[in-house]
C-alpha cells in the first residue's frame, strides 16, 4: 500500500493537513478489477470501465430540425418572396432515400431526412402555403434546420471515456449512439459498523447511560445512494476487543473497504487501533488538521482499505465526505472529480482556534450583488450535535489559519442538495 511504510506501526505520526490525509487515503486506494456488462437500464449510476465508442453516428443521417420545407438555396436567387412548388412529402421515419427536385420544395417535418439536393429548411412559419405551392417571405440561411448527420458524435468515435459515472444524460448519449450494453465496474463491496458499549438502535430499549445509534443509519443511508456500492452492514459491536478483532478480520476477507465509527481516539476503551494493530494492518492517517474529525484512521487491512471515523456523528458525516469518499471513489473507479464547492460569503461573525480546517453547516436565504449565497452558521460547531446538519442547507469550510470570519468573508459552500455525497 503506497504512502503506508512509514506509519505502518500505526504510531500516531504529525498531524495532517486535510489536504494531505485525503491524498494519502486515496493513494492507497486501488480501483476494483471486476467487470461486468450491463444494459443501459442496469447500469444507472455505475462506473464505466472503459471508452466507448459511436456504433452509430449521432445524428445518423441529416434530418430536419424543424416543420417545415426542404428547399436548395440556389432556387431563392434575386429578390423575394419566392413561389415554389411542393413536390413531397416527408415525415420522421420515412425510409425512402428521395432526392428533391430540381426548382421544387419538399414539405418535411422535425426529425424527417432531408432529401439530397436540400441545403436548407425554412420553418413553417416564414412561408405561406396555398394548395401545391409556397411563398418564402424570409429565406433560411445556407445549412439552416439541418441536423448534420454526426454533428453531436461521429460513428466510431468516443462516446465516453473510461472511469465516468453513468449518469442518465450518458445513458441518453450512449442510447442515441446505438449503444445497448455497457461494461463497467464491479461493484465496491462495503462493510459499515458501529461501535461502543452505549448505543442502543432506534426502536429498541435503550438502558441507561446508553445512547441511539445515528452513525448506522447516517453511514447506511449515505452509502446506499451510490450505485456502485454493494454494502454489508455488521451491526453494532460492543467495547471488546475480541468481537472488534474477529469482526474486522472477517470482514477484510469479503469486502474491499471497512468503515467503522467510534473508538479511534485516545481513550483506552477506544479499541478499534489496538484491533487493527493486532491484526497487523498497516495503518496510515491517525489524525487529521480537520474540525470536526481529528481522531481519524485510514489505513489497510489485508486487501481492504479501512476507515476508522470518529464516533461523534458529525465528524463521522465530515470525514466520511471529505477524506474516505474520495477514496471510495477511487475505489469504484471514477476518476472525475466531484468537487461541487461553490463561492458564498459570511453573513456573520466567528473567532476561532486555528489550526485545523473547520466544516461548518451553514443556511442561506439571499445572495450578494455578485449572487453569491450570504451564508449564517448553524449550531456551536459541537461534533455530536446533529440538529445543524439536519437543518443545513450547505457546509462551509474555513481555512485552518483563518481566526476570525467576519461579514463578508469570501467562503467555499458545498449545497447539500447538490453533494454526491449526503
Ligand atoms: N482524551 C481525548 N479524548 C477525546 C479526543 C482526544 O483527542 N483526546 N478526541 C475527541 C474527539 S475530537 C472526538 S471526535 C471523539 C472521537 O472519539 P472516538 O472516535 O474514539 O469515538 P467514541 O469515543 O467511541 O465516541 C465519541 C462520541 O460519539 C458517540 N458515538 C459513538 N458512536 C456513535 C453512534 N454510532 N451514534 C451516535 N453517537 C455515537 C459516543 O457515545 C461518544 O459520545 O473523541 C473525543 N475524545
Ligand atoms: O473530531 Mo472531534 O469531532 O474534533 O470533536
Amino acid at each position: 500500500m503506497a504512502g503506508l511504510a512509514a506509519c505502518s506501526t500505526g504510531k500516531p505520526g504529525p498531524i495532517l493537513s486535510v489536504d494531505a490525509a485525503r491524498l494519502r487515503a486515496v493513494t492507497a486506494a486501488c480501483p476494483v478489477t471486476g467487470l461486468e456488462t450491463l444494459s443501459l437500464d442496469a447500469a444507472v449510476g455505475r462506473v464505466t470501465a472503459g471508452s466507448t465508442t459511436a456504433a452509430s453516428a449521432l445524428p445518423p443521417f441529416d434530418n430536419s430540425a424543424m416543420d417545415g420545407y426542404a428547399l436548395c438555396m440556389s432556387d431563392l436567387a434575386g429578390d423575394g418572396p419566392w413561389r415554389l412548388p411542393v413536390s413531397a412529402r416527408i415525415t420522421a421515419g420515412d425510409g425512402r432515400a428521395l432526392t428533391l427536385s430540381a426548382g421544387s420544395v419538399a414539405r418535411i417535418f422535425t426529425g424527417a431526412p432531408v432529401p439530397l439536393g436540400a441545403d436548407a429548411v425554412v420553418m413553417q412559419e416564414h412561408v405561406t402555403r396555398s394548395g401545391n405551392m409556397i411563398t418564402v417571405s424570409r429565406p433560411p440561411r445556407c445549412g439552416q434546420n439541418i441536423r448534420r448527420r454526426g454533428e453531436d458524435v461521429a460513428q466510431g468515435a468516443l462516446a465516453l471515456g473510461a472511469g465516468r459515472a453513468l449518469t442518465p444524460q450518458r445513458l441518453a448519449l450512449l442510447a442515441g449512439c446505438g449503444v445497448a450494453s455497457v461494461a463497467v465496474r464491479a461493484r465496491v463491496r462495503v462493510a459499515i459498523l458501529s461501535t461502543g458499549n452505549e448505543l442502543a438502535e432506534p426502536g429498541q430499549p435503550r438502558g441507561p447511560g446508553q445512547i441511539y445509534n445515528s452513525n448506522r443509519v447516517l453511514l447506511r443511508a449515505t452509502l446506499s445512494r451510490l450505485p456502485w456500492v454493494d454494502l454489508a452492514d455488521l451491526g453494532i459491536l460492543p467495547d471488546d476487543p475480541g468481537s472488534i478483532r474477529g469482526a474486522i478480520r472477517l470482514a477484510a476477507k469479503s469486502n474491499d473497504v471497512i468503515i467503522s465509527s467510534g473508538g479511534v481516539s485516545a481513550g483506552e476503551e477506544d479499541h478499534i487501533l489496538d484491533a487493527l494493530r493486532a491484526e497487523a494492518a498497516e495503518l496510515d492517517v491517525l489524525k487529521v488538521a480537520i474540525r470536526p474529525g481529528k481522531p481519524l484512521t485510514v489505513g489497510r487491512l489485508g486487501q481492504a482499505l479501512y476507515f476508522g471515523l470518529p464516533g461523534n456523528p458529525y465528524a463521522a458525516a465530515i470525514t466520511l465526505s471529505q477524506i474516505a469518499r474520495p477514496a471510495l471513489n477511487r475505489v469504484a473507479g471514477l476518476t472525475e472529480g466531484t468537487d461541487a464547492w461553490l463561492p458564498a460569503v459570511a453573513g456573520f461573525t466567528y473567532s476561532r482556534r486555528t489550526g485545523r480546517r473547520e466544516y461548518v453547516p451553514v443556511t442561506w436565504s439571499g445572495r450578494d450583488p455578485l449572487g453569491r449565497p450570504i451564508i449564517a452558521r448553524l449550531g456551536q460547531g459541537a461534533s455530536a450535535s446533529l440538529s445543524p446538519i439536519a437543518q443545513a442547507m450547505g457546509i462551509a469550510v474555513i481555512p485552518q489559519d483563518m481566526d476570525v470570519v467576519r461579514p463578508g468573508q469570501p467562503l467555499s459552500v458545498e449545497p447539500l442538495s447538490e453533494s454526491a455525497l449526503f
